[in-house]
């Protein structure tokens, strides 16, 4: 038996068809929300997620401001950009694209957005906020996935949970969000260090990969009827590969299609925080 496609392409319309009136009411009330990006350089992913955001504000109505900035751009003239956004009362959320190339240093830039302007859930106050159980704007892709699986009814309480990967977008927030008292999970949280990590996966209910390593999670390596999430993307000669060989969908019960599942959730979320944080400053 093959498993239950998690569609997220099809649940992100679902997300944007209630988001459009809860739009049009803050319009209306003279709280319209507006997203901007800012965007350093010429990665084509980083490229084609950010018009894909854009493509999304049009769609539910709110608007949106692109800061693209070249290559060789500096810290302070990056910093300058963000100061001009915090100031800015139709930026009422924004997002730095992620990566920066590499001279850049990304921590004091994520610090130096306004809290209140968060929108990715990315800045230290939002990631404390999570820590504490306070709210704050969630990062877009862990909250995307807890999203995905409440929509399919896929328990998660009680639930034996192996995350792959330790970043800072997926991996780490996603072990504090699943490990909350709504959501009651189990977390194991596996990284380059992890000594066995077929054996940690084999005992998943919900495996969430974010390695960034084509084909990692093999079908040999699943519980048969587990849930499994692929969030990583890695560019190949062959084109686009996710972390889940594709036959582990012959073993699992659910699975994230990569394109199709995580991708457009994660673009779901961030405008579901942009909405909730104007909401947030109506009181
Ligand atoms: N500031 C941030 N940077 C990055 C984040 C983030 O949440 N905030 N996450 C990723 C990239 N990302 C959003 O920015 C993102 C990745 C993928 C998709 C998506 O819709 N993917 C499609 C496929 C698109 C393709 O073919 O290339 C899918 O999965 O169906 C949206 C957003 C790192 N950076
Ligand atoms: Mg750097």
């Amino acid at each position: 038996m093959s498993a239950t496609i998690l569609d997220g392409k099809a649940t992100k319309e679902a997300i944007f068809d209630e988001l459009r009136p809860r739009v049009a009411r803050l319009a209306e009330q003279g709280s319209a929300p507006g997203l901007a990006t800012v965007l350093v350089g010429d990665d084509p992913g980083s490229h084609s997620y950010v018009r894909a955001k854009h493509n999304d504000c049009a769609k539910v109505g709110i608007k949106s401001i692109r800061k693209d900035l070249p290559a060789d751009v500096s810290q302070a003239e990056v910093e300058a950009v963000l100061d001009e956004l915090n100031a800015d009362p139709a930026c009422t959320g924004y997002i730095v694209q992620l990566p920066l190339p590499k001279h850049l240093d990304a921590g004091p830039l994520l610090e130096r957005i306004a809290p209140e302007k968060d929108a990715d859930g990315l800045h230290p106050i939002s990631l404390g906020r999570l820590v504490l159980g306070e709210e704050a704007p969630l990062p877009c892709t862990p909250r995307g996935i807890i999203e995905l699986l409440r929509r399919y009814d896929v328990p998660l309480n009680g639930a034996q949970v192996a995350v792959v990967g330790r970043g800072i977008t997926v991996g780490r927030p996603i072990g504090l969000l699943l490990t909350r008292r709504s959501e009651n999970a189990t977390v194991t949280l596996c990284h380059t260090g992890t000594k066995d990590l077929a054996a940690e996966v084999s005992r998943a209910d919900v495996v969430i990969a974010a390695a960034g390593k084509p084909n990692l999670i093999t079908a040999d390596m699943v519980k048969p009827g587990a849930a499994v999430l692929d969030v990583g993307v890695t560019r190949t000669e062959a084109g686009l590969s996710g972390d889940v060989h594709p036959d582990v969908a012959e073993v699992a019960g659910f699975i994230s299609p990569n394109p199709g599942g995580v991708g457009p959730m994660t673009r779901a979320m961030l405008l579901t925080n942009v909405v909730e944080a104007a909401e947030r400053n109506l009181g």
